[in-house]
């Protein structure tokens, strides 16, 4: 079949739609009756598979899978054993001698955490058992997870620790790690379970292989050469409309909340460098970017190889057999895990248990800077002239991966920290405990409502956002929350459309401080220009809020391209090379697959754009989906294309309605309908002016201010949240009635909402006395004699 008859085939059997079969038909008589064999064909086979499979064949393909599982399995956990304890060699083979110190391409996305490499040997042991099942009982790769979709008992399986969930239901606070949110399947959501999947994983065995030949024959073309090709650098007019850098980066705080994927290491955590000498050439875990030889930059400086290890392996969350998957590290929540950590060491190493505070760095001249990662842990670049400069730390491990997103850690602990003082000033009895809780809850919050009412609506636009039920409300509780909606991260928005920020980044970071903007690859690891006491994190904020975004399309500025972690000129990574390499290592499914999934019309590309991208591949089935959907046209009224809008608002949704402790909801966890009203007034911009010393913002953060529609606000005006509404026991008193026959009354009255504890109230609600110049009577002065100020129950 030639090359136009096998996209034409493959666009029918997307499309799978007999009425436009039909009509295509009809347009294209002669190609079509060969198209449509196939497909008949196609879903014939599919069909035959179902039906077909009597009980007998049933019984013996099942003896012959527990077969390959207990031989392999003893083989594998042997190993496992032997590879616990002194270093996982087995599961790193062949790796010997390739280690490194930490290479160029990942700075601190490698500090992989160890209970991911737990997970990662049952991740391989799964692979392993599903491949010989594969070969010997010829399941063809379509129908992997389907046909060996059966429970395992024989197996271990590294998610098998179900937690008791039953004290959940009246729990106020979510999980630290994220369980029992969903009471019935306690670890949706959890940090350390694995991406879900929008479709089957497109791999080239069908099982774990990275896809690397193109449908057509031949190889698929080498990422770096989409990148240098297609993904040119940014050009300085190419801005957003009127979009803030801010959009970009509150972009890339919000995906360090729900998502860090798990990455290969060597023995004791070191980097492996996969362009060594004797690295092995494409074994596990080894994926090097090829750089072709006459690349336009990389080629003055002689590179011919980019670093690139895969992302670990892990079984699915219910442990059946099928094809590799990997690991989400954090909560896939938005639940601020970035801020407060997804598991119970790290959220703990960061609180200074006293307050219900998180900690602070000290720092003698900069005050209320996160805390220090003195040991360097992240392998900054600190100045040597200054040793109190270090990096630091927080909830999600890439805080230091440039200044501007360690600024926006640092507003959130501060706002953290206000929150819980104000808490503590009305309650007093309040323990260090109850405070964190409360004030996390009402920060995790605050992030959801400028998620789903500030961010969501510039990036998708107002008919997305409606037709995904993603507006917040504006008074009331949201009554939307499924249970049988698991907000797993989808391993196609992970690894592919919410990369789309990407394209959003500058050059350079405006910066309202000492010495002015820097170029990102100056700043890349490094903090020095948060010591600054001119600018400093408010310089940087300033200057996020100032600076416009670079449109979403397919141009990526060469800091990303060309420059990032670079340690010397001409060895810096390439983003654009790395999320299709990363792609084609998660076996993400190719564009068109998507495209069709979210039914997207098909002008979506520019005429121009669409011929440059399919000139690179030799079948359009191939092409990469970061690629292709981070340059379709935007939607009306929003800043990303169609298919990633798409795949955007469908995580969001999940992540909004299967979120018991989604902030809107009216669950007995739930805020009351006053502290809502509080939350619902919160900002990005607000936030920022109440932990800084900034003096005007524009009101909506994400927008640069342009005149009427979002004029710059005073920070003197911005108030902060009434803890009066968090109050516990009585509020105060009411002024005094007017006097009626010589008595007066007031009145206050009894605060039990959450999280007080019940009867936090004794004695009296109402007091009377007496009042008025009178001549008392009789009567009266014997009443005032007898009690002077009288109490009514509450
Ligand atoms: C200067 C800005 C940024 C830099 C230097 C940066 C850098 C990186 C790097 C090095 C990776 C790891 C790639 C891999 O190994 O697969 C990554 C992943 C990612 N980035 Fe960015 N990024 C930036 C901004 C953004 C923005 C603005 C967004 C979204 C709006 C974003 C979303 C993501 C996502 C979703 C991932 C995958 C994370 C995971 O699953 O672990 N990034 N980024
Ligand atoms: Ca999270």
């Amino acid at each position: 079949m030639n090359e136009s008859m096998h996209s034409f085939v493959y666009y029918v059997r997307l499309l799978q739609h007999p009425t436009i079969l039909l009509l295509i038909c009809l347009l294209v008589l002669s190609t079509c009756t060969e198209g449509l064999r196939v497909y008949v064909q196609q879903k014939e086979t599919d069909l035959f598979q179902h039906v077909k499979v009597t009980r007998s064949e049933q019984i013996q393909k099942d003896s012959v899978l527990s077969r390959i599982v207990s031989e392999l399995q003893h083989t594998i956990e042997r190993a496992i054993q032997e590879a616990d304890g002194k270093d996982r060699r087995f599961f790193n083979h062949g790796l010997d001698g390739v280690y490194s110190r930490r290479t160029d391409a990942f700075g601190p996305h490698l500090l992989t955490s160890s209970k991911a490499l737990e997970i990662a040997p049952f991740g391989n042991l799964f692979a392993g058992i599903t491949k010989s099942a594969v070969e010997t009982l010829n399941i063809s790769a379509q129908n992997i997870d389907q046909q060996l979709s059966r429970p395992m008992p024989i197996l271990k399986c590294p998610f098998s620790n179900v937690p008791d969930c039953s004290h959940a239901a009246t729990s106020r606070y979510r999980s630290i790690d994220g369980s029992c949110n969903n009471m019935v399947n306690g670890l949706w959501g959890r940090s350390f379970t694995p991406f879900e999947r929008m479709v089957p994983a497109h791999y080239a065995n069908g099982v774990d292989e990275p896809r690397q030949t193109s449908l057509s024959g031949g190889p698929l073309p080498l990422a770096r050469k989409i990148s240098s090709q297609f993904h040119q650098p940014s050009l300085l007019g190419h801005l957003m409309p009127d979009l803030s850098q801010m959009a970009m980066e509150f972009g890339q705080f919000l995906s360090h909340d729900i998502q860090r994927n798990a990455l290969s290491t060597g023995q004791d955590g070191a980097n492996i460098n996969c362009c060594g000498n004797n690295r092995p050439s494409s074994e596990d875990p080894c994926f090097a970017i090829e750089i072709p030889t006459d690349d336009p930059y990389y080629s003055t400086f002689n590179r011919t190889c980019m670093n690139f290890v895969r992302a670990l392996p892990t079984p699915k969350l219910d442990c059946r057999l099928g094809q590799r998957q990997q690991l989400n590290q954090n909560t896939h929540y938005i639940d601020g895990s970035q801020i407060y950590g997804s598991e119970t060491n790290t959220s703990n190493s960061l609180r200074a248990f006293t307050g219900g505070k998180l900690k602070t760095g000290e720092d003698p001249n900069i005050p209320n800077l996160l805390p220090k990662d003195t040991a360097n842990t992240a392998n900054c670049k600190l100045p040597t002239s200054n040793a109190n400069v270090k990096c630091f730390l927080a909830g999600d491990i890439r805080v230091n991966q440039h200044p501007a997103l360690s600024s926006l850690h640092t507003i959130f602990m501060r706002e953290h920290n206000r929150i819980a003082a104000g808490l503590a000033a009305l309650n007093n009895n309040w323990t260090d405990q109850v405070l964190y809780d409360e004030a996390r809850k009402i920060v995790g919050a605050m992030l959801q409502h400028i998620t789903y009412k500030e961010y969501l609506p510039v990036i998708l636009g107002d008919a997305i956002m409606t037709s995904h039920d993603l507006h917040p409300l504006t008074s009331g509780y949201f009554s939307g929350y499924d249970s049988n909606v698991n907000p797993a991260i989808k391993n196609e928005f992970a690894t592919a459309a919410f990369r789309f920020g990407h394209s959003m980044v500058h050059d350079s970071l405006k910066y309202n401080g000492n010495g002015g903007d820097r170029l990102f690859k100056d700043i890349f690891l490094n903090p020095d220009i948060l010591y600054h006491t001119t600018g400093g994190v408010d310089g940087i904020l300033k200057g996020l809020t100032d600076s416009y975004s670079q449109k979403v399309d397919e141009r990526l500025s060469s800091q990303l391209t060309r420059h990032l972690f670079e340690s010397q000129p001409g060895f810096g990574a390439d983003l654009a090379a790395i999320n299709i390499q990363r792609g084609r290592d998660h076996g993400i499914p190719g564009y068109l697959l998507m495209k069709a999934i979210c039914d997207v019309d098909s002008n979506v590309h520019d005429p121009a754009v669409w011929k440059a991208l399919k000139a690179l591949y030799k079948n359009t089935i191939d092409i990469d989906l970061f690629s292709a959907g981070v340059s379709e046209k935007p939607v009306t009224g929003g800043n990303v294309g169609p298919t990633f809008a798409c795949l955007i608002a469908k995580q969001f949704e999940a992540l909004k309605k299967g979120d018991r402790y989604y902030y809107e909801n009216s669950d007995n966890q739930a805020f009351t309908l006053e502290q809502l009203d509080e939350i619902r007034k919160t900002s990005l911009s607000k936030i920022i002016c109440r932990n800084t010393e900034i003096t005007s913002i524009p009101t909506n953060a994400f927008i640069t201010s342009s005149g009427a529609r979002n004029p710059l606000m005073s920070c003197s005006g911005v108030k902060d949240i009434d803890y009066n509404k968090w109050k516990c026991g009585w509020s105060d008193w009411g002024p005094w009635t007017p006097c009626v026959d010589f008595i007066q009354f007031r009145s206050r009255t009894c605060m039990q909402q959450k999280p007080c504890s019940a009867n936090v109230c004794t004695n009296k609600a109402l007091e009377e006395q007496m009042c008025g110049s009178i001549v008392y009577t009789t009567k009266i002065r014997r009443k005032e004699k007898h009690n002077r100020v009288k109490h009514y129950g509450k």
